[in-house]
């Protein structure tokens, strides 16, 4: 039986460039990805996602915009990671590297996917354009994606993010 774990990731980006830091420790540690991380007991997906946002690069937003989900399963692993996408470009507070994140801005014409998810390459683009996406990604290992679906979509189901949910 599978379970679902929740996970925010924040991209912060301006007309030309995108925010991304490299992952110091841990899980995804040497890939360049947006902020983010597990969402705790007691807190809203959009909480979550602002306090981890201002955990690892020091900026501080109030309002992000909910752009994705995207669901990564492993081979051999029950956990559904389940991924909410947001993006802003309103901030205040100055960049710092935390223990966790070196952050960085990027052109946008210069993402470097080499060094990132390799299922940033096939969503990405869609957040730079602006839309929003649901995606599913299955890895053969933590390198491998075995396949995927990937959809633009008119909508998310937004009333859930600013719920308290029971993990
Ligand atoms: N771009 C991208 N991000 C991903 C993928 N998979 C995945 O978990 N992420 C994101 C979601 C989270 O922002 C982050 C993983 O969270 P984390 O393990 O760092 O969580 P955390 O900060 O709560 O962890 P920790 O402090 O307890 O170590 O990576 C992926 O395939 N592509």
């Amino acid at each position: 039986m599978s379970f679902r774990k929740r996970f925010t990731l924040a991209l912060v980006r301006n007309a030309e460039e995108v925010l991304l830091g490299l992952k110091k420790r841990g899980f995804g540690e040497g890939k360049w990805n947006g902020f983010g991380g597990k969402v705790e007991a007691g807190e809203s997906i959009h909480d979550a996602a602002v306090r981890e946002l201002r955990e690892e690069s020091g900026l501080i937003v109030e309002n992000l915009k909910y752009i994705g989900i995207l669901d990564f399963e492993f081979a051999g692993d029950p956990k559904i990671l389940e991924v909410h996408v947001f993006t802003t470009s309103q901030f205040t507070g100055q960049l710092v590297e935390s223990d966790e994140m070196k952050p960085q801005w990027f052109s946008i014409q210069d993402v470097p996917f080499a060094k990132m998810w390799p299922d940033d390459e096939f969503w990405f683009p869609l957040f730079l354009k602006n839309e929003m996406f649901k995606g599913y990604f299955f890895y053969k290992d933590q390198d491998t994606i075995g396949h995927y679906t990937l959809s633009v979509v008119d909508e998310l189901p937004s009333e859930n993010i600013s719920k308290m949910l029971e993990l």
